[in-house]
């Protein structure tokens, strides 16, 4: 047996938020109202995520070792119940995520070590006390329990955690919330995760499975604080009756006083506590976290969780591995059965039995022996279809797990090997520099060697050269015996390198006197030697005496010659040298001016380049700019002109211009106008017509027409005088067109339109307008009227003569 775990976790204050006077939390004991309660974990406002996934520990380990587990979170609405469990939204950082992590780590290292196992997870919602499937395509397929565990529901094998979180996340895309006063974000249903931990037993050669329910429960609301009206107060009032359930729950199985606990759990009260069965006062482990705030208006939901929360926790379960759960459910469907049997047997005995035939007696044994063999090897093939359906499962979980890892370790390798193909890029360039930065040292080292063994080389080459030219021109030197006491001779040779002036002793020496002073002292040599050269011996020379002392005298002679000489080369050596030394710096400084000499001359060269290039740009520029001056001047005379132009001095120009066309217009009309005397024949014909019109007209009492010549329209008149007043050339009144298509030439008239600009007219119809229309203007009133009437009627056509 195992008591419900508890736990409580008091949410952060929001800004608007009082907190209540009398709550405190101290460690782990919680005072309110004087009122003290100890729950398992108390987790202040300041708890991380991680702390309260810390007390899910024990029971997390009870699922790894094959029990059944559940984590519940339980509370007021806004307490931070789905904070705990799913965290800050968008990040996988809920209670539920972090056990997921951890039992995937879980299952992955036991399938490393070669166990058979799998993790799965399913989603359900219970909402309006109706259970679907939240990770079923669309999140609504119904779920059906059974013995208070869910059938049949869409698993997700669990093998990599990101499909885990996806899984997640997909499933809570069909969770209801809703905006309260209380919360924003509020939910409308309670969710149940359950993990299962599948462990494939080679022994039993049976599957064993542990589930692991994560309760993330809606909140107790009180309408009047939440203000929910419509479907959402609805959706409280469901969720205040399911959560009324669970708490009769509670008190049911808190009871512990035999005479008022009753008889009776009420789980079937409510679709929630049916699925919690199991997990409250069932056979599973249980934490309870119980979520409350420390604002002062909600002290008394926080009191009532508090209170069922210490109810839970005297709540005792059963924690036994499945086998065992199925095992008692077994004895208990046994010893119900023999409690049927005895009451059947009862009825029997109190009808006073039943009879059959023994044939039918006998039969019946036989079928109920085949029945029982049949039920029996159903059982198996159901029990052998099973263990296949979970080895193939678990396998196939196997599969997928060793994928992701191997996935996972792949991701990894490629990753080391980036990394190491980047170091060793890295590598190999530190060593190419460092190559070529110890290749370069060398070859300066060798270099300087050359540079030095060669100068080296040629001085004491000089030197020897000088010495042995010495050592020839020197006499030889005569033998002497070497006598105990004749002592040798000790000749110093000194360095010219060190000349330093004769020390008193050695000046005044016996072995002085007679020599001759080196030719270098420190007053005559050429060039001055620096004063810290001394001089020191560089070779001690033995002469022996004896009793020749001229020979020793003349060896000794000999030898401060020979050292003379040597002093001499060295000298001269030394004088070469530094002469060329100087020479040399005198060289440097003839260059180094020699150089700044060419700078300069350079760069007044350049100045004077530039400055010649300035000069020619000021030039250009200038004269350039007379040009575009120049330009301008022109453009503005033009524009001067243009708008000149467009001053009116006169019309005068213009309508001469204007008059001179129209003039030559008109001429050029007047020299195609028709010909004003139609054909004799057409006159006749027309005469003939009138005539006879006219004889009409008089029958009918009018008057007489008009003849036509003598009502000239003026226009007609005015043509007639410009035609008149122009000169008569080249035939123009005869003046004829091309032929027509059926061959009749025709005056040129016909075909010409007159100066009004109008659409080319009949000739005689427009004559005849312009008659018609003169002669009305000369008639009476009624007269015009009768005119217009028989508009068509003409008198007496006379043809006109030319003039
Ligand atoms: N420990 C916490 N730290 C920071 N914020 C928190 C914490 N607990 C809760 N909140 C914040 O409080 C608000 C309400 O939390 P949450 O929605 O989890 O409450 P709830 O109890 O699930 O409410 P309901 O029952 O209505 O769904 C959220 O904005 C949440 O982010």
């Amino acid at each position: 047996m195992s008591s419900i775990k508890v736990a409580v976790r008091c949410r952060p204050l929001f800004e608007s938020e009082r907190a209540a006077t009398g709550l405190d939390i101290q460690s782990r004991r919680i005072l309110l109202d004087s009122k003290t309660y100890d729950p398992d974990y108390t987790f202040s406002p300041t708890a991380t995520q991680e702390d309260v996934f810390d007390s899910c520990a024990p029971i997390l380990q009870c699922v790894k070792d094959g029990l059944n587990g559940t984590i519940m979170v339980y509370g007021q609405t806004g307490t931070g119940k789905t904070f705990t469990m799913l965290g800050s939204e968008g990040q996988d950082n809920g209670v539920v995520h972090l056990i997921v992590a951890h039992m995937l780590e879980h299952v992955q290292q036991k399938t490393l070590e070669g166990v058979q196992c799998a993790l799965t997870l399913s989603m359900i919602e219970i909402y309006n006390e109706k259970l679907t499937d939240m990770l079923s395509p669309n999140g609504d397929e119904e779920v059906t329990l059974i013995g208070g565990f869910p059938r049949s529901t869409n698993k997700v094998t669990l093998c990599r955690l990101n499909d885990a979180n996806d899984a997640i996340a997909k499933g809570l895309t069909f969770r209801r919330t809703a905006a309260t006063m209380m919360n924003e974000r509020s939910s409308r249903s309670h969710v149940v995760f359950i993990v299962d931990v599948e462990q494939y037993n080679a022994y039993t050669e049976q599957a064993d499975v542990a589930h692991l329910f994560l309760v993330d429960l809606a909140g107790s609301e009180s309408l009047k604080k939440s203000q929910a009206v419509g479907s959402v107060a609805n959706e409280a009032g469901k969720i205040n009756k399911s959560l009324l359930a669970l708490k009769s729950v509670f008190l049911a199985l808190s009871n512990t006083n035999e005479a008022t606990r009753p008889s009776h759990v009420p789980y079937r009260d409510s679709k929630l506590t049916e699925l919690l069965q199991d997990s409250i006062g069932g056979t599973a482990r249980t934490l309870m976290i119980a979520c409350i705030s420390s604002v002062g208006r909600d002290i008394e939901e926080t009191k009532s969780t508090l209170m069922y929360a210490v109810k839970a926790k005297s709540i005792r379960n059963a924690a036994n591995t499945e086998k065992e759960k199925l095992m008692t459910r077994l004895r208990s469907i046994e010893v119900e059965n023999q409690k049927l049997r005895n009451r059947l047997q009862e009825r029997v005995n109190d009808r006073g039995g039943y009879y059959v035939a023994k044939e039918e007696h006998e039969q019946f044994q036989q079928m109920e022996v085949e029945v029982g063999e049949l039920r029996e090897s159903v059982a198996q093939l159901v029990k052998d279809a099973q263990n296949t359906n979970a080895k193939t499962h678990i396998s196939e979980s196997q599969t997928k797990i060793l994928q992701g890892l191997l996935e996972e370790k792949e991701s990894q390798l490629n990753g080391y090997k980036q990394l190491y193909e980047d170091a060793l890029i890295r590598f190999e360039n530190q060593a190419a520099s460092l190559q070529s930065s110890v290749q370069q040292a060398v070859a300066g080292a060798q270099r300087l060697l050359t540079n030095f063994s060669e100068s080296n080389y040629s001085t004491m080459e000089s030197w020897s050269r000088a010495l042995s030219d010495a050592l020839n021109a020197a006499p030889p030197i005569v033998a002497a015996r070497r006598t105990v006491e004749n002592p040798p001779v000790v000749v110093r040779v000194s360095s010219p390198l060190r000349v330093a002036p004769p020390t008193s002793s050695q000046s005044n020496s016996p072995r002085s006197k007679g020599r001759r002073a080196p030719p270098h002292s420190t007053e005559d040599a050429s060039p001055p030697c620096s004063p810290e050269r001394s001089l020191e011996p560089v070779a001690d020379v033995p002469i022996e005496s004896g009793g020749f002392q001229s020979v020793a005298q003349e060896i000794e002679y000999q030898c401060h010659k020979m050292v003379e000489d040597i002093n001499a080369v060295f000298s001269t050596v030394l004088a070469g040298w530094e002469s060329a030394f100087v020479e040399y710096h005198r060289n440097l400084l003839e260059a180094e001016a020699r150089r700044d000499a060419r700078i300069e001359e350079e760069c007044a060269s350049i100045i004077k380049q530039t400055t010649q290039g300035v000069q020619a740009l000021l030039r250009a520029n200038s004269s350039l700019g007379r040009d575009v001056a120049h330009v301008q001047e022109l453009y503005k005379g033009t524009v001067d002109l243009h708008a000149k132009s467009f001053i009116p001095v006169s019309a005068t120009p213009l309508k001469n211009l204007v008059h001179s066309s129209c003039m030559s217009v008109v001429s050029s009309a007047v020299h195609h106008f028709p010909e004003r005397c139609p054909p004799s024949s057409l006159v006749d014909q027309i005469n003939t017509i009138a005539l006879s019109h006219q004889l009409k007209l008089n029958a009918h009492g009018s008057q007489n027409l008009l003849p036509l010549q003598s009502m000239e329209s003026p226009a007609l008149a005015q043509v007639s005088s410009i035609k008149n007043s122009m000169p008569l050339t080249g035939g123009a009144h005869n003046e004829t067109v091309p032929s027509s298509q059926n061959g009749r030439k025709e005056p040129s008239s016909y075909s010409a339109p007159l100066n009004t600009g109008s659409a080319p007219r009949n000739r005689n119809n427009s004559l005849r307008r312009g008659s018609l229309s003169a002669r009305n203007s000369n008639l009476p009133p009624d007269a015009k009227h009768k005119r217009s009437r028989s508009n068509q009627s003409v008198s007496t056509f006379e043809p006109r003569k030319r003039k």
